[in-house]
């Protein structure tokens, strides 16, 4: 067992003895319930959980229950574990920023006495800060959201209230939803939500089941409230205490709004914000308008890859990752993380960020020269909050300076720069660098500093105030060391008396036990016993020699104490009096962390557009209402910076009227969903306002990205893969708009054909007709091409449908070897041919299988548009050719022979990975085969 836990050889060992045991238990049983917390006991050394959390820690972190031990005797007894620090901040980590369904509680104490030090839940880290971002920086800050919805007339109302506690910024906002609640999914994934609170009717009502989905979709954690909680009567008077400036704008806000004044005040007793004095005139109070960025929800934030998820192989597989390129720490990755769920809609603001870009990826001195100087700096947002609640130390306030006097440097840089856009970046970043760091703001904290710290001692790693900065700590200090003089020379007089060498034969030693005594070694002892004896006082004989004193030594020793404990003292209170003045600097400093976050964030999107193997361009964008979408010799960021990936680029152009909605068809494996993702990930890095891999992009802006894609790559999810589909589809057709953008891929494959076909059609035509939407639309029924089909004279064969223009992704194949080779190119047209066979052969399906497969498939029409044509184009075109296809016994046995080969292949491959759940996954397995093959017999799994 130890080999295989690499945690258990640390794992610290549990001592208690019966009475600490028999006084903890009787504590523990006090405790209330709580199903969700994890409690934690700080042993010193190491950390303890005890029954339920106890065996979830043992079963989620230690992967076995054999680390438990028992605590108590008999049927008093209850499992524990314990927990190295290590791994307690490993599992903080866990809970609170990665799986994010549980809340943690230290407790600190011994025997029975035991009190609660810590608490924290993914909204709200609270003072588990200090152990999640001490050995790493703080990439993201959470949001906790309270939501009151209700249902009248127009349909359902959501009040909405939020709390960003790292940014102090309170928010409140009220909308319509549909049936789906797909706008209060693009609200929680706009802020970046990790806890909601709802009124507990709400979170346990069947009949609200569709708002607890949209918030398992999210991934947010649901904490129930009293509806009590949720009152708005005294919300302006508490925001009143809480925000910084005039109350009136505030209350003007909360009186726009029925159902969020009450969210918002069960956050604040939630958040116990009013509790804590340090909170009083911090907090900003914004209106969030869910119209102000692009919305999207979390189907489009997985299919775009937006943000990092623990399984990627490296950074690249995210936009996020790949885009990360900020210096500071901390503070321009949460921006980041920020711009990327809110991209915005505003042509002018998209435009200055793109500006601002332009510039530092046109001047390559200027942006090295930058990225140099906030490699220095610190994270300026969470030192100033930690300030703010009285969390920091002298050790901060040192940070904050060293951080403050590299700005000097960086303004400098910015003023230096005379190009094109020298105006811009004067207004947005050296008039207000220079008004923040003038002398009435900044250079005030760094005069503070200068005088009260001791900066010599940095180098020793000692944060102490200097001693010229107080008359008293002066005067302490002056007597302290004319003391440690006489000390000294009493030394030198004590080794001339004995006839010793001072220090190599009588030295001075400094304890915690004695104070100042005098130390020689046991064979030196033997040589002045007699003058030891008679003039000094003996105090200690062990093997490192004999330690002694005389009264002289012993008196000054007595006064060099009581000074310095003086001295640390008034050292204290100078250290809580310069850290509390470097708190009234807030302002300052949140201002200065706005501004270099934002450089930071737009420095690393040039030095991404500029060392890319094939630069970034600039992209050109209109208003969502005027334009085109145009991306010429276009890429996926993500793929193409895979190192194995030669990226073949290709062009998009969704034209209004022409090719607005866009069918790709075309080989597996081809590049189909690569492709219709990277013009999502394109337009959403626009918005954001980075340059674009393209060599020419033009984009009208979008207000929303709409994506249902890979669902097909869970197979094995079987029934509930349809459903994930449908439900991501009817929120597609509910939410979307002609301003939107909308991708679909492999829709309708989770059913039957014809009933995957009928829906694949049917949406299309709604999205075509009635929606209006830019869409791309990859699918492997072909039959969907006739939508886009012209008859002779140009007509469209349906008559209302314009606007629709087929593309494939092309393949060669050798006509000799019958060899298959992608080409990754997007041409237009529909795919005229299946290369599905070729395919199965790529996966070495038998030989036997193949040449039959080949044989049925040459007896059946092709996929041709000529032929499409041919048929009847009032009726159903490609319904009738899927019938027919099925029709046909012999094809219909073949294809299933295939498929069920496959299927196999798959399972055995499954069951392989799901190691030590294999009957589950074979459970799983039948279960799609059961819907996969209603009427063929079972499959057995054997060795193959
Ligand atoms: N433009 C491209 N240039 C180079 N390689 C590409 C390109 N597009 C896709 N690929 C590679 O091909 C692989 C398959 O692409 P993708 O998943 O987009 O195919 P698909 O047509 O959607 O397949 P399926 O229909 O089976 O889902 C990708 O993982 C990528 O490595």
């Amino acid at each position: 067992m130890d080999e295989d836990l690499p945690e258990q050889s640390k794992l610290p060992e549990l001592k208690l003895d019966a009475k600490q045991a028999q006084g903890f238990l009787s504590f523990f049983r006090t405790l209330p319930h709580e199903g969700r917390a994890v409690r934690f006991f700080d042993r010193r050394e190491y950390f303890t959980a005890h029954g339920e959390n106890a065996t979830f820690i043992a079963k989620t972190y230690y992967r076995t229950t054999t680390v438990l031990r028992q605590l108590g005797s008999g049927s008093d007894a209850i499992s524990s574990v314990s927990v190295s620090k290590n791994m307690f901040e490993t599992i903080a980590r866990d809970i609170l920023l990665e799986t994010m369904d549980h809340t943690i509680e230290l407790y600190e104490g011994s025997s029975a006495n035991w009190r609660l030090v810590k608490s924290g839940s993914p909204g709200n880290l609270g003072s588990f800060e200090d152990v999640l971002f001490a050995n790493h920086e703080m990439q993201d800050s959470p949001v906790t959201v309270a939501l009151l919805p209700t249902i009248g007339e127009n349909g359902c109302t959501v009040g909405l209230g939020f709390i960003d506690l790292t940014k102090r910024v309170i928010g409140l906002t009220e909308f319509l939803d549909d049936s789906h609640f797909t706008n209060v999914e693009s609200a929680l994934v706009g802020l970046g939500c990790k806890e909601c609170l709802l009124p507990m009717d709400i979170a346990k009502s069947s009949e609200w089941k569709a708002l607890q989905d949209a918030l398992s979709r999210c991934g947010v954690m649901v904490t129930e409230r009293k509806k009590s909680e949720y009152k708005g009567r005294d919300l302006v008077q508490d925001l009143g205490r809480l925000v910084k400036g005039s109350i009136q704008p505030v209350h003007d806000l909360v009186s726009r709004f029925e159902l969020a004044p009450a969210a918002l005040g069960s956050l604040l007793t939630y958040a116990e914000l009013l509790s804590e004095d340090s909170n009083y005139g911090k907090y900003t109070v914004k209106h969030y308008s869910l119209d102000s960025y692009m919305r999207l929800d979390s189907a489009a934030m997985r299919a775009l890859n937006v943000m990092e998820s623990k399984t990627d192989a490296n950074k690249h597989f995210s936009l996020f990752g790949l885009m990360n390129k900020t210096c500071t720490a901390g503070m321009g990755k949460r921006l980041l993380h920020m711009w990327l769920k809110q991209p915005l809609l505003d042509v002018n603001e998209i435009n200055s960020r793109l500006d601002l870009v332009q510039a530092f990826v046109e001047d390559t001195e200027l942006r090295q020269d930058l990225r140099q100087h906030l490699k220095r700096i610190s994270d300026i947002e969470r030192l100033s909050c930690n300030l703010q609640k009285k969390r920091a130390g002298l050790q901060h306030v040192v940070k904050l300076y060293q951080s403050s006097i590299r700005l000097s440097y960086i303004r400098s840089a910015l003023e230096r720069y005379d190009g094109h856009y020298s105006a811009l970046i004067k207004e947005r970043f050296s008039e207000p660098l220079e008004f923040w760091t003038g002398n009435d703001r900044l250079q005030k904290f760094i005069a503070l500093v200068e005088t009260s710290v001791d900066l010599d001692q940095l180098d020793k790693g000692e944060y102490m105030i200097s001693s010229g900065y107080d008359s008293k700590l002066l005067e302490l200090k002056d007597e302290q060391e004319s003391l440690e003089c006489q000390i000294q020379s009493l030394h030198k007089q004590t080794a001339s008396d004995l006839d010793l060498p001072v220090d190599k034969g009588l030295k001075l030693d400094k304890g915690t036990q004695f104070g100042h005594v005098f130390r020689i070694t046991k064979k030196e002892e033997q040589k002045i016993r007699k003058k030891l004896t008679t003039q000094f006082i003996v105090l200690e004989t062990r093997k490192d020699g004999v330690k002694f004193t005389n009264s002289k030594l012993k008196r000054l020793g007595g006064q060099y104490q009581k000074i310095l404990e003086e001295y640390r003292n008034c050292q204290k209170e100078l250290v809580q009096r310069v850290v509390q003045i470097s708190g009234t600097f807030t302002e300052v400093f949140e201002s200065l962390a706005t501004l270099l976050s934002e450089l930071d964030v737009l420095l690393g999107f040039a030095e991404l557009a500029s060392n890319c193997p094939t630069p970034y361009t600039r992209p050109e964008i209109s208003p969502s209402d005027v334009g085109d979408i145009i991306l010429e010799g276009s890429r996926h960021p993500c793929v193409e910076a895979q190192d194995w990936v030669n990226f073949i680029p290709n062009d998009c152009r969704l034209v209004r009227g022409k090719s607005w909605f866009q069918i790709i068809t075309g080989p597996n494996m081809g590049g189909k969903s690569t492709f219709i993702r990277q013009v999502g990930v394109n337009i959403l890095m626009a918005q954001v306002g980075s340059f674009l891999p393209c060599d020419k992009a033009s984009i009208s802006v979008r207000d929303c990205i709409f994506a249902r894609v890979g669902a097909g790559d869970c197979q094995l999810r079987g029934v509930s893969t349809f459903m994930q589909e449908m439900l991501e589809t009817a929120a597609i057709l509910n939410g979307s708009t002609d301003k939107s953008l909308i991708i679909i891929d492999e829709l309708g494959r989770g059913t039957s054909t014809y009933d995957g076909f009928g829906l694949a059609w049917a949406i299309c035509e709604h999205i075509v007709q009635e929606i209006k939407a830019p869409t791309l639309f990859a699918t492997h029924f072909h039959e969907l091409t006739s939508l886009a089909q012209e008859n002779a004279s140009g007509e469209p064969l349906t008559k209302q449908i314009i606007g629709v223009a087929n593309y494939h992704v092309s393949a060669h194949i050798d006509s000799s070897s019958r060899k298959l080779t992608m080409l990754y190119k997007v041409v237009p047209g529909a795919c005229d041919q299946s290369f599905g066979i070729h395919v199965a052969e790529f996966a070495n399906f038998p030989e036997s299988v193949v040449s039959l497969a080949r044989l049925k498939a040459a007896e059946l029409e092709d996929f041709s548009p000529a032929t499409i044509i041919k048929n009847d184009p009032t009726e159903e075109v490609g319904l009738k050719r899927s019938r027919e296809f099925f029709d046909n016994d012999d094809v219909c046995q073949a294809v299933s022979l295939a498929l069920r080969i496959v299927f196999v292949v798959a399972a055995f491959e499954v069951v392989g990975e799901k190691d030590g759940q294999s009957q589950e996954a074979t459970a799983d397995l039948k279960a799609y085969e059961a819907m996969m093959f209603p009427h063929s017999c079972s499959f057995e799994i054997c060795e193959v």
